[in-house]
Formats: structure tokens, C-alpha cells, sequence
């Protein structure tokens, strides 16, 4: 059994023993974990098996076609870089191996030197690119700073600090827009998992089916369309951090298998039964009251308590007025700076009248009205116009009949019924949608 190290798992594949002892001496002394297959079958039975982030292939195999081997792997297991070993004389065929996927080719004798830096740059690549997927999809919004002069969101960020140490399940509550997303990156930030991935799920974007193998992956041919092998998100998170944003949402079929997930770290691939595991870390978060939810029986309630080891609650914006002024300033600055406009301030009306609004979308509704002031305003202080402010009674939504576009309107109601709803479920129904349209319609109005 070869212990997995996750700083580089590399397959050797080679038919001449005497070569696969020096490579894996080689690279086991660089700390990387080893597996070697004489054949092309073991080499698929292993790919099989393990998640594998580099392999080296000698094209030729005794009786196995190298060519044919490197296209198996490759529907295997599209995530791992393969690098052709070959001889001099067959050049040509390495060729033909870099077009069917090979990353790169060694040519044979090579030194111990050539075949490190090899693995390091392959490995290298593979992580810079999980990576830039990862930051890609996480990266905290610029300029977030979660301090706070407010004792409730303090109290709440000192116990966030004390406990994202620890490996425990958190699950974070809060209205929409509260920054629910930014603290559990913050979390992730804070942990000793930070080196590692912090991996965000979106629940409600998802059939059971399609959410299944995006968390677990699944085996080519295990239905319509999986023309490859996949590795789920949580094997991306291995290591790191898993969110799962929107837990209210996560479709109740699934839920069995997320429970055993979090309990035992073990799950299989759709369509593969063999059995993996994986370390990692659960944060999720919601707006929906998951207790209520348990109740009724649409949330199971086994799942709810391993969720919820600890749960931190975000008071909504109209409860934290005294850091309006804060926020407002640092997306102020920033959208200026990115649309390149004059403003540099707020004047005393626009200021006061932020303390007041009460914020149904809270600080995603705050950006959102920042940044439209700082494109609009030509002078150096962003007055109550620019916030949409003038003319209305401040604190309402405009009203239908007014000098606004149907976008307007639609953004200003579905806003207003998001803050009266204690449920997503019960706005959809409200607004006469689907809860997943609803869900859409929220991320493209940037509600
Ligand atoms: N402290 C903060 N400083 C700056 N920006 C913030 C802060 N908190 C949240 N934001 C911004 O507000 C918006 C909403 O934040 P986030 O997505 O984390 O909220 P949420 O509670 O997870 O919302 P939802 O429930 O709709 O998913 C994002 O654009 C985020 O960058």
C-alpha cells in the first residue's frame, strides 16, 4: 500500500524493473508519493483506484501499445499529467503521444536531474492551474474587510477567529447578502487548511443528480454525457475546505449520502463503487431556517446537527448602521478607481440617508448602489440623486408608476420581498417563480 502524499502522487509505468526502481528511488527522495505498474493494466487498475497527479509512461510496454494505454489514462483520468518516456530512435512516437494529450516527453537514458525537474515542473503546472480554478471561483472580493465597529458582528467575527482552528462543521445563518460567503473564505483564511483549497458548491444550481457528481465525480459511461472520468469537488477540497453555499437548498435525495460524507470522510464516484475518502472541512451557509425546515421533514434533521456544530449568525446591515459609513467609503474607492470617476466622497445627506435605508439586500445591495453613484456622479461627492435617493420617502422601494425602467422595478421588488421573506421558497411563491429562477434572477440583478 502506498501512502498518499499530497504534495505529488506519481505513477511509474514501465515494463524494465531495473528502471522503475531508479525512478521511484529518485523521486521518493524528493517526497513524492510513488505507485508503479509494469503493464497497462495495472496502470489503469491503479488509475483506477487513486487520484494519481503525474504519471511517467514508457511508450513501450512489452506487448501493450503505449499509444493505446496513454488514451485509456487519459478517459480515466483527464486530471493527470502524463509524461512519455521514450528512446531516442522512437522520437516520432512521442510526437504522436504529445498530440494524443502527453504534457510533455523524456528521452531516455535520462539523468536523475532531468527526470526531477520533470515532476517538479509538471507538478508545478497541475497546482497552478487547481489553483487558479480555485482562486478563480473564491477569490474574495477586493477590498473586503470584515472589521467591524458594531458589538453584535464583533462578537461573531471573535468567535469565527477562535473556532476556524479547529476542524469543526460550521454553519453560518444570515440573511441574503450579509456576507455569509466572505466570512466562510475568511474561515478557510484563518485555518490551518489555508494552504489548501476552499472549494464553494452552490446548492441550488443543481438537480440531485447532476449535484451528486459535481461533489463526488463519477466514472465515464455512468450516464448520458460522462464522456470521462471526473474528480468531484470533494476531492478538490481534499486538504482544505468545502462550503457548501446555500445548504437550505441542497436537494433532500442527496442528503444520505452528504450525512455519510461528513460522518465517515467516505464516499464513492457516481457509477464507481469503489470506496474514497477524503479530509475535508465543512462550512455551509443559509439563509432558510434549517430547524423549521427539519421539522416539516424537508431538511433531514441528522444532517442539521452535523452541519451546525457551530453556528454563526450575521446580523443583517440595518442592524449595524455605525459601519454603513465604512463600507460605503472602501466601495466608494474602489469603483472609482475601476471606472476611473471623480468622486471621493459622501456628502452629509447621502451619508445619513445610508444610515437610515434599511437595506432588504444588504451589503451586496450596498455595492451594488455605490457602484452605480461612483459611474454616475461627475463631482467630487456623491449626493442623494446619485443614490436613487431624491424624491423617495427614504427607507421605501420605488414605486410602480414612477420614472423607472422595468428593470428597476423588478430589482426593487424582488428585493423587497427577499427582505420580508423569511424563505427563498416563500419569495418564489410570493413572486409567482420557481425557487431556482428566483435563485438566477438574484445573481444576475446582483440582488
Ligand atoms: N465585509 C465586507 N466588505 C466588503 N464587501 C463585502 C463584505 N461582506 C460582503 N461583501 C460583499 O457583499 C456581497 C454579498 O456577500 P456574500 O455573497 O458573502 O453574501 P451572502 O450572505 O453569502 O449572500 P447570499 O446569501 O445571497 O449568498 C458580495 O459582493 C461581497 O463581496
Amino acid at each position: 500500500m502506498h501512502t498518499i502524499d499530497k504534495e505529488g502522487r506519481i505513477l511509474l509505468v514501465d515494463d524494465e524493473p531495473a528502471i522503475l526502481r531508479t525512478f521511484r528511488y529518485c523521486l521518493e527522495d524528493e517526497g513524492y508519493a510513488i505507485a508503479t505498474a509494469s503493464t497497462g493494466e495495472q496502470a489503469e487498475a491503479l488509475v483506477q483506484a487513486q487520484v494519481f497527479d503525474l504519471c511517467f509512461l514508457d511508450l513501450r510496454l512489452g506487448a501493450d501499445d503505449g499509444l493505446d494505454v496513454l488514451a485509456r489514462l487519459r478517459v480515466l483520468a483527464p486530471w493527470m499529467r502524463v509524461v512519455i518516456v521514450t528512446a531516442h530512435s522512437a522520437i516520432d512516437t512521442a510526437v504522436n503521444a504529445m498530440q494524443a494529450g502527453a504534457a510533455d516527453y523524456l528521452v531516455k537514458p535520462c539523468s536523475p536531474e532531468q527526470l526531477r525537474m520533470a515532476a517538479a515542473g509538471q507538478l508545478e503546472t497541475s497546482r497552478m492551474a487547481a489553483r487558479l480554478q480555485a482562486l478563480e471561483q473564491q477569490a474574495p472580493a477586493a477590498g473586503t474587510d470584515l472589521n467591524s465597529r458594531c458589538p453584535a458582528m464583533r462578537s461573531v467575527l471573535d468567535t469565527a477567529r477562535q473556532v476556524a482552528d479547529t476542524d469543526a462543521n460550521i454553519l453560518i445563518l444570515g440573511e441574503s447578502g450579509t456576507g455569509k460567503g466572505e466570512l466562510a473564505r475568511a474561515i478557510h483564511g484563518w485555518s490551518k487548511r489555508s494552504k489548501r483549497d476552499c472549494v464553494t458548491v452552490n446548492c441550488p444550481s443543481l438537480s440531485a443528480e447532476l449535484m451528486e457528481s459535481e461533489l463526488f465525480g463519477h466514472a465515464r459511461g455512468a450516464f448520458t454525457g460522462a464522456t470521462e472520468n471526473t474528480l468531484g469537488r470533494v476531492n478538490q477540497a481534499d486538504g482544505g475546505t468545502l462550503f457548501l453555499d446555500e445548504i437550505g437548498d441542497f436537494p433532500l435525495a442527496l442528503q444520505p449520502k452528504l450525512l455519510r460524507f461528513i460522518q465517515d470522510r467516505e464516499y464513492e464516484r457516481v457509477g464507481d463503487p469503489q470506496t474514497r475518502q477524503a479530509d475535508v472541512r465543512i462550512l455551509s451557509a443559509t439563509n432558510r431556517n434549517l430547524q423549521e425546515m427539519a421539522a416539516e421533514g424537508t431538511f433531514r434533521e441528522d444532517l442539521f446537527y452535523r452541519l451546525n456544530v457551530i453556528t454563526l449568525t450575521l446580523p443583517p446591515l440595518r442592524e449595524r448602521p455605525e459601519d454603513i459609513p465604512d463600507l460605503a467609503e472602501r466601495f466608494l474607492l474602489r469603483f472609482v478607481s475601476d471606472y476611473a470617476r471623480p468622486a471621493r466622497g459622501f456628502s452629509e445627506a447621502a451619508l445619513a440617508a445610508l444610515q437610515r435605508y434599511p437595506w432588504p439586500g444588504n451589503i451586496r445591495e450596498l455595492r451594488n448602489m455605490i457602484e452605480r453613484a461612483s459611474i454616475i456622479c461627475t463631482d467630487e461627492l456623491v449626493d442623494l440623486a446619485h443614490l436613487g435617493f431624491e424624491g423617495l420617502p427614504t427607507g421605501n422601494v420605488p414605486r410602480a408608476g414612477g420614472e423607472l425602467s422595468l428593470e428597476e422595478l423588478e430589482r426593487a421588488h424582488i428585493t423587497a420581498v427577499l427582505g420580508n421573506s423569511g424563505t427563498l421558497d416563500q419569495a418564489a411563491r410570493i413572486l409567482g417563480i420557481d425557487s431556482s429562477t428566483l435563485y438566477r434572477k438574484r445573481k444576475q440583478l446582483g440582488l
